[in-house]
């Protein structure tokens, strides 16, 4: 029996649509992510579910991404591989902008690269688990993938052969995830996107993402901040989750940098410079956005490490 791991992420991280992703583990030690269990081999391949979110799951688990995963690995690879035993362990929420699917995507492909004596490269991993995602939200975008797989905040460079590049960080920051308990699917927060921009909306979101990346490598926190600001998807989005606007107001006031959507949304997250402002971030955020018995907070640091093997 072995058993691995993938962290939850956050696509886009405001200012790059598309093209940053970071994956967060709660400051607590505790796993935020999927857990898939190989058992062992069988004549059949077989899936058993549990976890917080396993009721969100579809009913026939033949329509689950890790069975979907398995073919799509075997297929890569060029050759029938014996059938596995699998239990996934779902603690993400589905539709819930946290990466939930790109996750369960990343720790399958990651288990039976890993299981399989890694017939595929890295690169190879990454490219797979991104059209696996494509198949699910409607486009290939790996700003959950790639996080989830090699932990870190990540730049993509789909149109390069390179994938993605880790960047910096500020190592004081705290993100606060806000799930609230309701679900958004990917798809449809993607068909309320504006199919162009206009050359000078995308000088401003060339100029934003560029900005952002130009202070984490020059560790100034203060432009961090300034360029900070979702041009492309929150105002596409803003009516999906209209709280939003009330709780950028209330926590910037507490001198918080930085309020956004985590990808896709429901889920929203707070950059906070210190335990105060995440500890009331936490506290606001439970008090004014949590829905219901699905929802959670969690206070995290960037996850340094992706996906990985949990237990031999
Ligand atoms: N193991 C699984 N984990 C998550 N979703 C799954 C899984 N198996 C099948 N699905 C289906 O994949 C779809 C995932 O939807 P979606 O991409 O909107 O969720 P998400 O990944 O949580 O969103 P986001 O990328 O914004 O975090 C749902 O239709 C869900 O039923
Ligand atoms: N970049 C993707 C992330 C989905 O979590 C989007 O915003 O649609």
């Amino acid at each position: 029996m072995k058993s691995y791991f993938a962290p939850a992420s956050t696509g886009n991280f405001s200012v790059g649509f598309d093209l940053l992703g970071a994956a967060f583990a709660p400051k607590n030690g505790e796993l935020l992510g999927d857990e898939l269990v190989i058992e062992g081999e069988a004549a059949e391949l077989s899936l058993r579910l549990s976890g917080r979110y396993v009721h969100q799951l579809p009913g026939d688990v033949t329509d689950n991404l890790v069975i979907k995963c398995f073919y799509a690995f075997e297929q890569k690879v060029g050759k029938t591989l014996p059938r596995l035993k699998l239990h996934l362990k779902k603690h993400l929420p589905v539709g819930s902008g946290l990466g939930s699917s790109a996750c369960s995507i990343v720790v399958a492909c990651y288990a039976f690269n890993d299981y399989f004596g890694k017939p595929l490269s890295d690169f190879e991993l990454l490219q797979l688990t991104a059209v696996c995602e494509g198949g699910v939200s409607g486009a290939v975008h790996y700003d959950n993938v790639a996080p989830s797989l090699y932990g870190g905040l990540l730049l993509m460079l789909p149109e390069s052969p390179l994938l993605c590049r880790p960047l910096p960080w500020f190592p004081h920051w705290q993100v606060v995830l806000c799930y609230p308990g309701t679900v958004l699917s990917t798809k449809a927060a993607r068909e309320v996107m504006p199919k162009e921009l206009s050359l000078k909306h995308s000088i401003r979101f060339a100029n934003m993402l560029s900005r952002f990346v130009s202070a984490l490598y020059c560790q100034d926190e203060t432009e961090a901040f300034a360029a900070l600001q979702d041009l492309v998807a929150e105002p596409a989005r803003l009516p999906l989750i209209p709280e939003l606007t009330a709780i950028r107001a209330a926590l910037t006031a507490e001198g918080i940098g930085h309020v956004g959507i985590s990808g896709a949304g429901p889920t929203l997250f707070a950059v906070c410079q210190n335990d105060q402002q995440a500890e009331f971030a936490a506290a606001y955020f439970r008090q004014h956005y949590e829905k219901n018995q699905d929802a959670m907070t969690h206070i995290c640091t960037l996850a340094t490490v992706g996906a990985r093997v949990l237990l031999e």
